[in-house]
């Protein structure tokens, strides 16, 4: 047995050395788009959990469970700060919520019920710290599932720790299941299983740690390519992304893949926005507009903002006759919508002209042409769309 209590310190050394690694490297870790508060609040978590597994080295060598129990809190309080520093970095609050809730909540059941002597006390509590740390891991799983989209080796190591943090919450319910109801069992005398699983977990705390900073590092390099492709304002597609994808589209087209239209879209009057309601309102009304149009956009057209009030669409595999009825259904349906801003209502209309793979093939030639029969539909009175005919802005 002291041999085993031996080896179980040196790995609790090993894991306090991980825990304050993970602590320094995220205080190293800077990157423009991470939130910093994220950063520090995750910095402290692994800051609680290694003082966690400090103190129950501690308790170990000194035989004593209350102060191992008061410690093995700081890592689960550690774990559930992790928690809430995902959320933060995230912002989407409430599927983390529910495993933080109930892992804090068995936590504090522990912790009462360590201060309490009752014939139940040891199978009991321990039940609900092996339960505690169980519903935290299939939070940690769970996250983890949603946020690793990618087929790279670093969700390949992310998918490990779902199935390895799921495993550890099926094992843990088993463990509490097994302690409380069936007779005679005792959980907390020190045997190798008992001792075992509670270091699993301290590893698993590690392994966590390591696939949050992944996913943390993954996030943050896709959302540094997403700032070189979309436009800030409205987060649309920026002009540059907008230029390379339609001549992709001109090039499946050549290769005799698909056809498509291409549609210049400009808000009308804007200027009069601006002037009656502010600069921001006119901000606003132009992200409003970027979402109502990206909403009723098919997964394969690209919306984009090419400039100040002007927006284009490219529309795969549609014909001018079809961009202009999809346009003019799009005309219809924002008549009936509402945009209101600091209590006023805004009206927006827009007006657009339309082109297709049909008339040209050219980049520029493409954009010249969309660009005059938006010249003619705001000739028209604005409110209006036009196809593309070889007089547009002559006529
Ligand atoms: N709020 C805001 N306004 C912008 C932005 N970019 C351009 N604008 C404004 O958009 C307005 C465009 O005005 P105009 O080109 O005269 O066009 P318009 O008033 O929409 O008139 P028509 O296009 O002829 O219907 C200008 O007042 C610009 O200041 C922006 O990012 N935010």
């Amino acid at each position: 047995m002291v041999e085993f209590r031996l080896d179980i310190m040196t790995l609790l050394v090993l894991l306090i050395l991980g825990y304050l690694m993970l602590a320094i490297l995220l205080m190293l870790h800077e990157s423009p788009v991470t939130s910093k508060r994220a950063v520090r609040v995750w910095t402290v978590a692994q800051s609680l959990k290694a003082l966690g597994a400090f103190g129950v080295l501690v308790a170990f060598t000194l035989e004593n469970t209350p102060i191992r129990i008061g410690f093995n809190l700081f890592l689960i309080f550690g774990f559930a700060l992790e928690f809430a520093a995902y959320q933060v970095y995230t912002k989407h609050q409430r599927p983390y919520l529910v495993p933080l809730c109930l892992g804090a909540l068995a936590s504090l059941v522990f912790l009462a019920g360590s201060f309490f002597e009752s014939p139940w006390q040891g199978q009991y509590w321990a039940a609900t710290a092996a339960l505690s740390f169980g519903v935290m891991s299939a939070g940690a799983a769970y996250v983890l599932f949603r946020w690793s989209t990618e087929q790279t080796h670093r969700s390949a190591y992310v998918a490990i720790l779902i199935a390895v943090n799921f495993m550890n919450f099926v094992i843990s319910a088993i463990r509490a299941w097994y302690a409380v109801i069936i007779d005679g069992h005792n959980f907390v005398t020190p045997v190798l299983t008992n001792e075992l699983m509670f270091l699993w977990n301290y590893v698993l705390l590690l392994l966590n740690g390591i696939g949050f900073i992944l996913l943390l590092k993954e996030q943050s390099d896709r959302l540094m390519a997403d700032l070189t492709i979309r436009d800030p304002l409205t987060g649309l597609f920026n002009r540059r992304h907008f230029d390379t994808e339609l001549k992709l589209e001109i090039s499946r087209f050549e290769r005799g893949q698909s056809s498509f239209a291409l549609a210049m879209i400009d808000l009308d009057h804007f200027k009069q926005i601006n002037d009656m309601h502010g600069h921001q309102t006119g901000d606003w009304i132009l992200t409003e507009f970027g979402q109502f149009m990206q909403k009723q956009c098919r997964d394969i057209d690209v919306f984009a903002r090419i400039g100040g009030e002007e927006f284009a669409l490219i529309l795969p595999n549609a014909s001018m006759a079809q961009a202009k009825e999809k346009l003019e259904s799009l005309q219809h349906q924002l008549t009936n919508q509402e945009f209101i801003h600091r209590g006023k209502r805004i009206h927006i209309t827009f007006s657009a002209g339309v082109t297709d793979s049909s008339c040209s093939h050219e980049f520029d030639g493409l954009m010249m042409q969309a660009d005059d029969a938006l010249y003619e539909a705001k000739a028209n009175g604005r409110d209006s769309v036009c196809g593309w005919r070889f007089q547009a802005r002559t006529g």
